[in-house]
């Protein structure tokens, strides 16, 4: 397994290209599972996750194909099978991302259950209970969702218990080729969710409401879509400004948009950088130490879970105290006891971490988790004293495109040491 070696005290200066969003192409992608046409999807970020993707459609028998080096085009005109394999699901969960577009299109899907994962239990019922009140019939057998449906899913007015991101995209995708309306309540938020209903709407569905908590879905017969360009991704961005406040240095992310980081924009303000914005570029100046924060994640659009880890590094090495609430996963503070283990002054109550920042971290070997604490460890590493060993990057290298040479050419000094 690949690792990176750090050696921290460099200011990060310079700037930085911004890749597309993650989270915002995998249920791009998948939506082509809905097209009867091709479709060509470029700013697609160059990462695992995408590549996962590419095996899962082509596993489906769909023909994806780079194009250039972020465009991607997908054919699934015509597919040979709806089986979504443990092997590929549970090496990514947003899979499950598959089961509505299967459904709705083809009236059969097989997805593995995902699982459980490091950050939380994170159950799919609420995917299933919408796609079954429109009509499917959904049973689990030997660790597979098997759903099935005879013509059409049929519009419902769907209300969602608890705000789920992937849950609002299964069912905004399912219902986009369903027969009649369907509304979607207590719908997620997040930028994200606009991408999809825009990408969506530009293969000729008819979705309404993005970005509020009420979604109205008029299905129709048949999508075709052309081509779409996947929004920047905003927690890479998030994540190289606080590496750059951290560091005391001064970093402008190109290709970005300000507006989707408000919440994370605000707080670095709050810590005392000097944050400068275009239509699409955020520069991050921070001349001192930074001021320790408080945060409290939630759905957007309050403070992003996704962020909450590498705030809680610069929380370490803040000066002050700061409690940092995480609200959407019950277990993602893994990085806590790896962040003690440089030193940092980090005390867990309940879902609540409470931070002291400390003036100097010290390098350690330490372990990623999950793809924000990998992240969070980098930006420790990039400040401790000594050098840091990061293990098990593999969890980096699923959300994030090449970030030790863009974190190199911002004068970081960061290698990858590869499994022999
Ligand atoms: C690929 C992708 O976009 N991943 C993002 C997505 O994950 P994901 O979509 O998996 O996260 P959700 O928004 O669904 O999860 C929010 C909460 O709802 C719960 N829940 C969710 C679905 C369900 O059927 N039942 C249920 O109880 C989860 O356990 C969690 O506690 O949103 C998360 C919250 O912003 C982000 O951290 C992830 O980066
Ligand atoms: C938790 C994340 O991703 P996923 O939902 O794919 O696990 C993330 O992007 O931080």
């Amino acid at each position: 397994m690949d690792a990176f070696k750090i050696i921290g005290g460099q200011p990060l200066h310079g700037e930085v290209t911004i890749s597309g969003a993650k989270n915002a192409a995998l249920p791009i992608l998948m939506s082509a599972l809905l097209s009867e046409t091709p479709v060509t999807f470029s700013n697609v970020p160059k990462l695992n996750d995408i590549e996962t993707t590419i095996k899962l459609l082509s596993q489906f028998g769909a023909k994806c194909q780079w194009v250039s080096e972020s465009s991607l085009m997908i054919d699934a005109s015509s597919i040979d099978h709806c089986r979504a394999s443990y092997e590929l699901v549970k090496t990514m969960r947003a899979s499950i991302l598959v089961l509505g577009p299967l459904l709705a299109r083809f009236g059969h899907a097989e997805v593995s259950l995902p699982g459980g994962c490091a950050i939380g239990a994170r159950p799919v019922n609420l995917h299933i209970h919408g796609l079954k009140l429109m009509g499917a019939d959904i049973d689990v057998e030997n660790g597979y969702i098997v759903a099935r449906n005879n013509g059409r899913l049929k519009g419902a007015t769907i209300f969602m218990d608890t705000v789920s991101v992937t849950g609002t995209e299964n069912l905004m995708m399912a219902a986009a080729l369903a027969d009649g309306v369907t509304i979607i309540e207590n719908a997620a938020r997040e930028p994200e969710i606009v991408d999809l209903a825009n990408c969506l709407n530009s293969m000729g569905a008819i979705v309404l409401g993005a970005g509020s908590d009420t979604l109205t879905i008029t299905g129709v017969e048949k999508l075709q879509g052309e081509s779409y360009s996947v929004m920047p991704d905003r927690i890479e961005t998030g994540t190289f400004l606080v590496a750059a406040a951290v560091t005391q240095g001064k970093v402008r992310c190109l290709n970005t948009d300000p507006k989707a980081l408000d919440a994370v924009l605000s707080k670095l303000q709050e810590a005392g950088a000097v944050i400068t914005t275009g239509d699409d570029w955020i520069e991050l100046e921070m001349t001192s130490r930074p001021k320790a924060v408080n945060i409290r994640t939630a759905p957007h659009p309050a403070f992003p879970t996704d962020m909450q880890a590498q705030f809680v590094a610069m929380n370490a090495i803040a000066q002050g105290t700061a409690t940092t609430t995480e609200t959407i996963f019950e277990n993602r503070f893994m990085h806590v006891p790896e962040l003690q283990r440089m030193g940092a002054k980090i005390s867990l109550e309940g879902n609540t971490a409470i931070s002291t920042g400390v003036e100097q971290l010290n390098g350690a070997q330490v372990m990623a988790t999950d793809l924000r604490a990998s992240a969070s460890l980098v930006i420790a590493g990039l400040v401790a004293s000594t050098e840091t060993q990061v293990d098990r990057i593999y969890h980096i290298d699923r959300g994030y495109q090449k970030i030790e040479d863009k974190l190199q050419a911002l004068g970081a000094n960061i290698t990858r040491i590869k499994a022999s």
